[in-house]
């Protein structure tokens, strides 16, 4: 569970999200809002990758400005658009990712496989295309045992055969571990193979659950 607490998070003065309390449950959740409503914003703050006022409870225990590393390794992020450092190939980033995240022997093998990127994953990330790069992404997002993923438009540069095999890593990841796995969009959620999907709203410089 998380919980969000007095939530503020400004720019140059600007208040973009206010959140008194806000509690999400372990499930799925499509987080829809607008361009510039802030849901970027929100997930980044989530994955502790960006300052803000109040605080952020994992499972009432971890707090992501008290125990910062620990919150992190359990709560994984995927950038809507992700940038890598162009000398690496994706398996270095790979072995990188897990090696931060605790991640078991070989966990990659089964992710690298479904997606197709056994062929290009040995060259450096220069090479890729933005599918290609929202894809190692992904996978990336998923190594290590996470609590929490966070997938900020995920669905943008991948090729209509890949989303299946998303959705199948999203739904076995719920059905395994019970996460919480956050996806943003503003579009409507089209269905697809996915276990219950709820909608978080962010709009009006704040969230709500729409239900
Ligand atoms: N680094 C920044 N500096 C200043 N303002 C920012 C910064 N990042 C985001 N903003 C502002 O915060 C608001 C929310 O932006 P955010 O990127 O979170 O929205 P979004 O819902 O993800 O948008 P989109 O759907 O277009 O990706 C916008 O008004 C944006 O202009």
């Amino acid at each position: 569970m998380l919980q969000i607490e007095n939530f503020r998070k400004s720019y140059n003065y600007h208040v973009v999200l206010q959140v008194d309390t806000f509690t999400i449950s372990p499930g799925i959740f499509w987080v829809r809002g607008s361009n510039g409503s802030g849901k970027s914003t929100f997930l980044k703050a989530l994955a502790g990758i960006t300052s803000f006022e109040g605080d952020i409870i994992l499972n009432g225990q971890l707090t992501i400005k008290k125990q910062s590393v620990a919150y992190r390794r359990i709560v994984n992020f995927a950038e809507a658009e992700p940038i890598f450092p162009e000398f690496l190939t994706g398996i270095e980033l790979i072995q990188l990712f897990k090696t931060a995240k605790n991640a078991p022997n070989h966990q990659e093998d089964f992710y690298l496989e479904s997606m197709n990127m056994t062929s290009y994953v040995d060259q450096p990330v220069s090479t890729y295309s933005s599918g290609m790069l929202k894809k190692l992404s992904l996978v990336l997002a998923f190594l290590g045992q996470p609590t929490c993923i966070l997938l900020d438009e995920p669905l943008t540069t991948l090729d209509v055969e890949s989303l299946p095999i998303l959705y199948s890593w999203i739904a076995s990841q719920c059905h395994q571990q019970g996460a919480i796995i956050l996806l943003s969009s503003h579009q409507v959620f089209e269905g697809g193979i996915l276990p219950t999907v709820r909608e978080i709203l962010v709009e009006h410089t704040t969230i709500r659950h729409n239900s």
